[in-house]
């Protein structure tokens, strides 16, 4: 795991108290159940991101109360202004509103948290063995990179769970229009960030809107992460086998290569739009010119396009092939965090080694990535006016 210094520190400490015990109501089955789980393996979390309002909790009440044979324990967000469904989940058998771990009747857990979802975290793996699965949904306003970092940094963490894949929710109404949103500062709307480091992005609510317009967001979404899956949903009621165990950010993702060769480069279709660029260079990188070149983008920002803006990186994907390793290697980059990992899979011959990467972010060019990539692959000098490694980007 690589990251910049200062990058990715959590803000801790603070939910220690929300999610004090576990309401015990154990029941025979449970106890046969718990002894089933399997000590030692990790626990997948999955990160629910999305708008205010985008419908978040109706997918993790959805969960929480429709039957199913997984044992999901669910960390809903704070409870928002007058929800009463996140309140009725939390109500206890007197009345009280509570803020600890539930146990529910199909086998999940539940929990709100106020700050961040770590200390729940934290809290909730001293309950190991009651749940195979956590749902952590983040606020509306949320930079899911961050919370998705977390799970990266945190090496005591690391070690009983991993992090699984992040679902955006888009409100099929309003989606288009969060999107568009402009700010003040210049900085890249929350909406926009939640969908480029989406694995899966939940059109919702598409009760309210009309096949066209739907159309419309379907095309948005799909310039800004090329990658992710789209699934389409009215009250967020989706297949669990569709959102569950992706397996998106480590090296069991054998089919990445496959799903990489069909992703297209995208075109903006918003202003200052975030797009998806893909290619692909034939050949070897030594290690640490790749991470050389990961850096640059990353953590230096001193790659910038032809109007001379800087290329700002959200989320990087690719596999590639490094000297001397006869394994191929996935690279995974949220923000400033990335990492390389090994997959089980040798490359067949030297003919066939092959780097391809896709990124997704603002003011990408291709040729300019690719051309720069293809220094780092054949250990040129970089040609390239558009690197500047004295002027970083703000
Ligand atoms: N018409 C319609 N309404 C929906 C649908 N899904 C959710 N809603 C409603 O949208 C509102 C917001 O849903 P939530 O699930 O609370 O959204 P959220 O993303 O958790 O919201 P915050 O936590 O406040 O950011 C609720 O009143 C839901 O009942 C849908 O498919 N169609
Ligand atoms: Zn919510």
């Amino acid at each position: 795991m690589f990251h910049a210094i200062g990058s990715a520190d959590g803000e801790e400490e603070k939910a220690e108290e929300d999610c004090p015990e576990l309401v015990p109501i154990k029941t025979k089955q449970r106890e046969e159940k718990e002894e089933t789980s399997r000590p030692g393996a990790k626990i997948p979390v999955t990160v629910i991101t999305g708008y205010l309002g985008a419908g978040k909790t109706t997918l993790l009440n959805y969960i929480l109360t429709e039957q199913h044979s997984k044992r999901i324990a669910v960390i809903l967000n704070e409870f928002g202004e007058g929800s009463a469904l996140e309140k009725s989940l939390a109500v206890s058998q007197d009345g009280e509103l509570y803020e600890e771990w539930l146990e529910l009747r199909n086998g999940c857990l539940c929990c709100s948290v106020k700050d961040s979802g770590l200390k729940a975290i934290e809290n909730l793996m001293q309950k190991k063995g009651k749940f195979d699965y956590i749902l952590l949904e983040t606020t509306g306003l949320a930079d899911p990179g961050a919370v998705a970092s977390m799970f990266w940094v945190d090496a005591e963490l690391g070690v009983d769970i991993y992090l699984d894949g992040i679902i955006t929710v888009v409100d099929a109404k309003y989606g288009l229009n969060h999107l568009a949103e402009e700010k003040p500062d210049g900085l890249i709307n929350e909406a926009s960030r939640q969908v480029a480091l989406a694995d899966i992005i939940i059109l919702n609510k598409t009760d309210l809107v009309s096949e066209e317009d739907l159309s419309k967001l379907r095309t948005t979404v799909r310039s800004t992460n090329g990658l992710g899956k789209i699934l389409e949903t009215q009250k967020s009621r989706v297949d669990l086998s569709s959102i569950l165990d992706l397996h998106a950010f480590d090296s069991l993702s054998i089919s990445l290569q496959r799903k990489l060769q069909n992703v297209p480069t995208t075109q903006p279709h918003l202003d200052q739009s975030i797009i998806t660029v893909t290619f692909e260079v034939p050949g070897n990188a030594k290690e640490e010119s790749l991470n050389v070149y990961i850096q640059n983008l990353l953590w230096e920002k001193n790659v910038r396009n032809r109007d001379d803006d800087c290329m700002e990186v959200i989320r990087l994907k690719g596999l590639v092939s490094i000297k001397d390793k006869p394994q191929q290697v996935i690279v995974q980059g949220v923000h400033e965090l990335y990492d390389l990992e090994e997959t089980p899979v040798s490359w067949e011959d030297d003919s066939e080694r092959t780097n391809r990467l896709v990124l997704i972010g603002r003011n990408l060019d291709k040729d300019i990535l690719k051309q720069l990539f293809i220094a780092t692959v054949t250990e040129t000098e970089n040609q390239t006016t558009h690197f500047k490694e004295d002027q970083v980007c703000p």
